[in-house]
C-alpha cells in the first residue's frame, strides 16, 4: 500500500459533493436532493500546508470547509455495509469555489469545472488515521478568516453519509487508493481576498492554516 500521507501528491482524483448539509440547504431554501450531487476537481488543484491559495485574476472565490475522506483501496460496486472498509483516512480540506464561475454555470447550465478546479482550489491538511476518528459522523468542522469565525457545523448534518457516498460513487466511478472525497460544506462560506488568513479544522483533532494571494 503506497503512503497515504502522500495522498495530495499522487495525482489521484478529487470528488466533490454539492450541498450535502441540511443546514446549508435550509439557508439556500432548496429541497433535500434525492441523490448526491457529484463533481470532479483535478489533482492539480491540491495545495498542502506552507503553500498559498492563489486566486486567479478576475475570480471571486469563497472558502468551504469540509471533511475529506481518503480512499484506502480500490472500490467498485461497494455496498453501504462494506463501504467503511475502503476508507484509508480523513483530512480537513477547503473546497475553494469561484463563485463568479458558479453563478454563471448555474444560470446557463454550464460547467462547474473552472469554478471548482482552478489551481490551488483544494487546500488539504495531513491525513488523519481512521483509528483517530471512530465516528466520522460526529465531528465539528469550523473555519475562520482573519480570526473571525465563519463556518461551524457537525458532520451529523450530512444528507448523504460517508457509506452512502462511497457506495453511490463506486457504482459509476472506480474509486482508487488516495482518491479524496470532499463530503460537502456547512453554511457560512464567504469571499476571501488577497492577504486573508484562513484557519479551519475539526474540533479537538486537527487544524490547518492557509494564506490567500491573488494572481497579478
Ligand atoms: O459550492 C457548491 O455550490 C457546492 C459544494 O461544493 C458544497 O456544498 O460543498
Ligand atoms: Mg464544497
Amino acid at each position: 500500500m503506497p503512503n497515504l500521507q502522500l495522498f495530495a501528491k499522487t495525482g489521484k482524483k478529487i470528488i466533490g459533493v454539492a450541498a450535502n448539509y441540511r443546514t446549508l440547504l435550509k439557508v439556500l431554501k432548496r429541497d433535500v436532493p434525492k441523490e448526491p450531487g457529484i463533481f470532479i476537481k483535478p489533482s492539480t488543484s491540491y495545495v498542502t500546508e506552507g503553500e498559498r491559495i492563489l486566486i486567479p485574476r478576475d475570480f471571486s472565490v469563497n472558502e468551504e470547509v469540509e471533511l475529506g475522506v481518503i480512499i484506502g483501496k480500490k472500490a467498485k460496486h461497494v455496498s453501504r455495509e462494506e463501504a467503511m472498509n475502503f476508507v484509508g483516512g480523513y483530512c480537513v480540506a477547503l473546497d475553494m469555489t469561484a463563485t463568479c464561475r458558479m453563478q454563471e454555470a448555474r444560470s446557463t447550465g454550464g460547467s462547474w469545472t473552472l469554478g471548482k478546479g482552478f489551481d490551488t482550489a483544494t487546500p488539504v491538511g495531513k491525513l488523519i488515521p481512521t483509528s483517530d476518528i471512530p465516528n466520522p459522523h460526529d465531528l465539528t468542522l469550523w473555519c475562520s478568516v482573519n480570526g473571525t469565525k465563519r463556518q461551524e457545523g457537525s458532520t451529523s448534518d450530512m444528507v448523504f453519509d460517508i457509506p452512502t457516498l462511497i457506495s453511490f460513487i463506486s457504482k459509476f466511478m472506480t474509486l482508487e487508493e488516495n482518491d479524496l472525497i470532499l463530503t460537502g460544506s456547512p453554511p457560512g462560506m464567504g469571499p476571501v481576498h488577497k492577504g486573508d488568513i484562513i484557519e479551519a479544522g475539526i474540533r479537538g483533532l486537527t487544524q490547518i492554516q492557509f494564506n490567500v494571494d491573488k494572481e497579478q
